[in-house]
């Protein structure tokens, strides 16, 4: 579903005539197939959000293969990643990105209006994911009238509104105390297995890394080991 062959990277720091290239990505190879919760755990630096940034199309990687559920999407224009990302990509950034004008019901329906859904379609599946979410009545409040929690639930509905099958999170629970943080865990599960979608999580939190079937570490733009849980930890999971 997604496959990195051999993906470097590397920013160009410096004005023109003194530049200088950073790497930050090294011969990072992964294959994450479908339904799988896979956690990418690293300090702070590490690459982490640069591998997330690749895999959602935000960065062209200096070199490698980026595959998605079957399309070569390396050299994608932004137009091409636009369009691909609505139909199989959903994302979390850490800081939800929420629009401080929309309302949360407004904020989770507006990826429908862009794609030109009729409106009494929009409003039963809108409302129907914030019911799920457990936010529906929160749903006319703005972000600032919405707790930290209640935020990144409005932000996960707006990134699940067009049912993708890949959800990239970044830092999903920064911002979270250990009791949303731990819900918030809950409800990533349930939504992995209602719907059998791929979860790519990164994280420096060893607690959100657990949840994934399996658990990947970067140092240093390395992808260094992985640890695949059991059978048994993942049903106790
Ligand atoms: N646009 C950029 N230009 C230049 N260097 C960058 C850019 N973005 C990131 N970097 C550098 O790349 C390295 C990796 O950054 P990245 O954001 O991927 O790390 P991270 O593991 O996600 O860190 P954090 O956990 O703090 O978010 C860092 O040294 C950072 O300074």
């Amino acid at each position: 579903m997604i496959k990195l062959q051999h993906i470097e990277h590397a920013f160009t720091l410096g004005h023109r005539g003194r530049q200088r290239s950073v790497p930050v990505l090294r011969d990072i190879n992964l294959t994450v197939g479908e339904g799988e919760i896979v956690t990418l755990i690293g300090r702070s630096g590490s690459g982490k959000s640069t591998l997330l940034h690749v895999i959602g199309g935000f960065i062209r990687p200096t070199q490698g293969m980026v595959q998605i559920a079957g399309s070569d999407v390396t050299s994608y224009s932004e137009g091409q990643w636009a369009d691909f990302r609505r139909r199989h990509l959903g994302v979390v950034f850490q800081n939800f990105q929420l629009i401080p004008s929309m309302t949360a019901y407004e904020n989770t329906e507006l990826p429908l209006v862009l794609q030109g859904v009729p409106a009494h379609v929009r409003r039963k599946q809108t409302m129907e994911l914030l019911e799920k979410l457990g936010i529906a009545e929160y749903a006319e409040h703005y972000p600032s009238e919405l707790s930290g929690g209640q935020q990144q639930r409005a932000g996960i509905a707006r990134s699940l509104i067009l049912d993708p099958p890949i959800l990239l999170a970044d830092e999903p629970t920064g911002s979270l105390d250990s009791e949303n943080e731990e819900q918030f865990l809950k409800l990533l599960q349930s939504i992995n297995k209602e719907r059998n979608i791929t979860l790519l999580i990164i994280t420096h939190d060893e607690k959100v890394a657990s949840i994934g079937n399996r658990r990947l570490r970067i140092e240093d733009g390395q992808l260094l080991d992985s640890v695949q849980k059991t059978k048994m930890e993942v049903i106790r999971s």
